[in-house]
């Protein structure tokens, strides 16, 4: 992808009195109460929204919340507006719409430095079509636009793509940029050695992830439920772990290209195995050859973790995506929690360490190590299409820089 102009090539003067559309990713989780639970995004959002007041420009805010179907009260963004203007330190105005002649009237009433939120933009089907009349309505509120949505930048939706077309400058806000500088710059330009750990659920969901990496990296460190698909392609009994029946020569091609690569390859060498898929379950730890028959691999083992962090040691870069188990569970997070711990150190030392989004960054958070890597992004799908090198529709409708 073309590098894009950021809003920080904007000054004051292209800024002031302006009307300028943001698109934000405020898609955070709420409890049944409608308390915000992890306030990340809101909180990722903000350089950019404070780059703008400062600026003197007239700051209207477009989010999603959730995939509603239609108008739905329990998606409304009005939740957000406490904490959105503690951060911010101004009284941040919410209208009950997205488009129409009362969202005109509001906008109209912005003073400079101040900032509208527009109620949850997918409360219209038209804003996940795409549609162009409606991106046409969203864009008449403005005179320019910016996309710092990197959660959704994989969307070809309405705001995130279809009114780029329509404002000009259309460019990337700060927490964009921070995002493809690490996912893209340090990926396609590591300090070397460069090492990927990849971890998750299933093979299936990563194989896009582990094949595009396979091209770059020095090293590639597998964990989670997908290790048993790879010890079931090689033999090994693996019990009633998690396998995916259909994905075994998929594994064997996998672990081949690594191989003809030059990539060293590491699966666990030991397994905390339980007796049922429960946070209570009785549990052992084996060699990853020899899962007993009704007994399932949830976490890597000691000896797995001495040896990947003596690997991880050696490296410059860090890219991890997806947990090490079923982090969810405490007996069975150990593992999970022992990475975390490591690339925060590596940090410490200068390591690259990137955290690719999804269950990984819940995990770091989890331990409270988030602070301590060298990046963090807020997008699991965004990021991992990313990684898999796929150019994302609301980075490729911003101004080339
Ligand atoms: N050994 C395992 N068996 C079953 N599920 C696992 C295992 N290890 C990890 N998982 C599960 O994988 C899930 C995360 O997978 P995935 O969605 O692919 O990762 P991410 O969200 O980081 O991309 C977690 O819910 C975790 O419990
Ligand atoms: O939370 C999001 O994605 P993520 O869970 O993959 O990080 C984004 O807000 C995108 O939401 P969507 O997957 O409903 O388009």
């Amino acid at each position: 992808m073309a590098t894009k102009k950021s809003v920080s090539s904007l000054t004051e003067g292209d800024l002031k009195g302006k009307r300028v559309f943001v698109r934000v990713d405020l898609n955070v989780p709420l409890d049944d109460s409608f308390k915000i639970t992890d306030d990340t995004r809101i909180r990722a959002a903000v350089p950019t929204i404070k780059y703008l007041m400062s600026s003197g420009a007239r700051v209207i805010l477009s989010s999603h919340l959730g995939r509603p179907k239609g108008v739905t009260p329990k998606f409304s963004l009005k939740p957000l507006v406490p904490r959105l203007s503690e951060l911010l330190g101004i009284e941040v105005k919410m209208a009950d719409d997205c488009v129409g002649p009362e969202v005109e009237k509001l906008v109209a009433e912005i003073p400079e430095g101040g900032v509208l939120l527009l109620e949850n933009v997918r409360f219209y089907k038209e804003e996940e079509k795409n549609d162009p009349e409606f991106a046409k309505k969203l864009a008449s509120l403005a005179d320019l636009y910016v996309n710092d949505a990197f959660g959704t930048a994989h969307r070809a939706h309405a705001s995130t793509e279809g009114v780029a077309k329509h404002l000009k400058p259309a460019v990337a806000g700060f927490l964009m940029q921070k995002e493809l500088d690490y996912l893209v710059g340090a990926i396609s330009n590591p300090k070397k050695p460069f090492a990927a750990i990849v971890g998750g659920s299933k093979v299936s969901s990563k194989i896009g992830v582990i094949e595009s990496l396979l091209e770059k990296v020095d090293i590639l460190v597998l964990g989670g439920g997908m290790i048993f698909t790879f010890y079931k392609a090689q033999g090994y009994a693996v019990g009633s772990s998690l396998v995916e029946e259909d994905k075994l020569d998929l594994a064997t091609t996998l672990l081949e290209k690594a191989k003809s690569k030059g990539v060293s390859l590491l699966l666990p060498s030991d397994v905390v195995i339980a007796d049922k898929f429960a946070a209570d379950a009785n549990s052992k730890i084996v060699p990853a050859s020899c899962i007993p028959d009704g007994w399932m691999g949830l976490d890597i083992g000691p000896d797995s973790i001495k040896s990947f962090s003596e690997t991880l040691d050696t490296t410059k870069t860090v890219i991890w995506n997806g947990p090490m188990g079923v982090f969810e569970f405490d007996k069975f997070a150990v593992g999970t929690e022992a990475i975390a711990k490591k690339l925060a150190e590596l940090s410490g030392k200068g390591v690259t360490t990137i955290i690719g989004g999804g269950d990984s960054v819940a995990a770091v958070e989890k331990v409270g190590l988030a602070d301590k890597m060298s990046h963090i992004s807020t997008g699991g799908g965004a990021s991992l299409e990313l990684l898999e090198g796929k150019p994302l529709p609301g980075v490729l409708a911003l101004n080339d820089a």
